[in-house]
């Protein structure tokens, strides 16, 4: 009888013990989430929460592998994360999709469970091991979809489906309201830098990228080019065909000197029918060489303004920044320096005759000190 009792208190016990392993595993995991899901909530731009989504994710649920797939359907979120430099490739578990079209055909409702080729290979791109279970939830708000959360595990019992789904889909219900969030947060400051007459930036996104710009140049040793355009005589192209003429002839204006840039130069309307252009990786004679041949697009545009030709040309200054190490937190100063002396290249090129382009030659660092 008493030997029974102790059996009975032995099982007992190691039953309680087991039950409050679990306990502490589960208070772990819900701590975990918790930091995880405060962290989430705290950022506030696209590549950080993509990024945290990405590695962090991996680390606090002992995940062996994590990606990601949004839909993208104008290249927006493409276009911000480039802007921002985050690498925009499906190696680091990023994908962007054109359409819901594969989300909606495959993972409308969450899966979880063994990883099979045919139904779940398109959800991790360039993996060396093949997880052996998943849990694919996909990611909405208000009936749309976001893309999908794509979780991997090499243990077979990681992700069983007849596990309960409410973790997974609170999880990505969170990440759903994040990723929106920031998305609108994204496309609220895209609008505020777009210069709503000619479509391209304005001259407050020249402010906030002008620093990224530099600090991109020392960083890869590598010299960022200032082109400072102004149309010219542009006061009797009002004069003779109305502010609307002179408006269609900005536009067009703006969106021919974008056109022979690259996409990812910046390029701004400054003011009134003056722009500027940043060009990355570009050397004196390089940038010299695009603002000839921005000055020749230019003179050769014909824009039809109520049925009357009219055509334009352009000045332009140009400036160099050649980094040199030397500089680390001076970034306004360069910045300064750099326009102005594209700004005064550009008086020259007025007071030289117009319709030319004028180098206002290389900025260094020293010159700061
Ligand atoms: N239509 C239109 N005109 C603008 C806008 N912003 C500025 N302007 C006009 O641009 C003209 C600029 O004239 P000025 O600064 O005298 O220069 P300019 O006639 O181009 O002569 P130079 O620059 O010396 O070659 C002014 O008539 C402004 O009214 C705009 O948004 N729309």
């Amino acid at each position: 009888m008493e030997e029974d009792l102790t059996t009975d208190l032995v099982a007992l016990q190691s039953h309680l013990e087991t039950l409050f392993k679990r306990v502490q595993q589960n208070s772990a995991t819900l701590q975990k989430f918790r930091a995880f899901e405060i962290r989430l909530l705290k950022l506030n731009s696209l590549p950080d929460t993509i990024d945290h989504l990405l590695e962090e994710a991996k680390n606090y649920f002992d995940l062996d592998m994590i990606s990601l797939c949004l839909i993208d359907e104008t290249g927006e979120i493409a276009k911000t994360l480039i802007d921002n430099g985050y690498p925009c490739n499906s190696k680091n578990g990023l994908m962007l999709l054109d359409s819901d079209t594969s989300i909606k055909s495959t993972a409308i409702q969450p899966y979880i469970g063994v990883y099979e080729n045919s139904q779940c290979s398109d959800f991790f791109p360039h993996i060396e091991k093949q997880p052996a279970s998943v849990a694919i939830t996909p990611l909405t708000r208000r009936s749309k979809y976001l893309g999908t959360l794509n979780l991997g595990s090499y243990q077979l019992d990681r992700f069983a489906d007849n596990m309960a789904t409410d973790f997974i889909e609170h999880l990505s219900s969170v990440i759903s309201v994040c990723l929106e969030n920031n998305l609108h947060v994204e496309e609220i400051k895209r609008i505020s830098y777009i210069d709503v007459l000619t479509g391209v930036n304005n001259r407050r996104f020249l402010e906030q990228r002008i620093g990224e710009e530099l600090k991109r140049s020392q960083r890869n040793a590598e010299p960022l080019s200032c082109q400072f355009f102004d149309i010219d005589f542009f006061k009797p192209v009002n004069d003779k065909h109305g502010h609307q003429g002179g408006d269609l002839v900005l536009s067009l204006v703006a969106a021919t000197i974008k056109h022979q840039l690259r996409d990812n130069d910046v390029f701004v309307r400054y003011g009134g029918e003056e722009f500027v252009a940043l060009l990355s990786n570009t050397d004196e004679a390089k940038a010299l060489e695009t603002a000839e041949r921005v000055r020749k697009a230019i003179q050769t545009l014909v824009i039809a303004v109520n049925d009357i030709s009219v055509s334009v040309t352009v000045s332009i200054g140009v400036s160099t920044y050649v980094p040199d190490g030397t500089s680390i937190s001076i970034d306004g100063e360069i910045a300064t320096r750099l326009v102005k002396s594209a700004d005064s290249a550009l008086y020259r090129a007025k007071h030289n005759g117009r319709n030319r382009v004028e180098n206002g030659g290389i900025v260094t660092d020293k010159q700061v000190l």
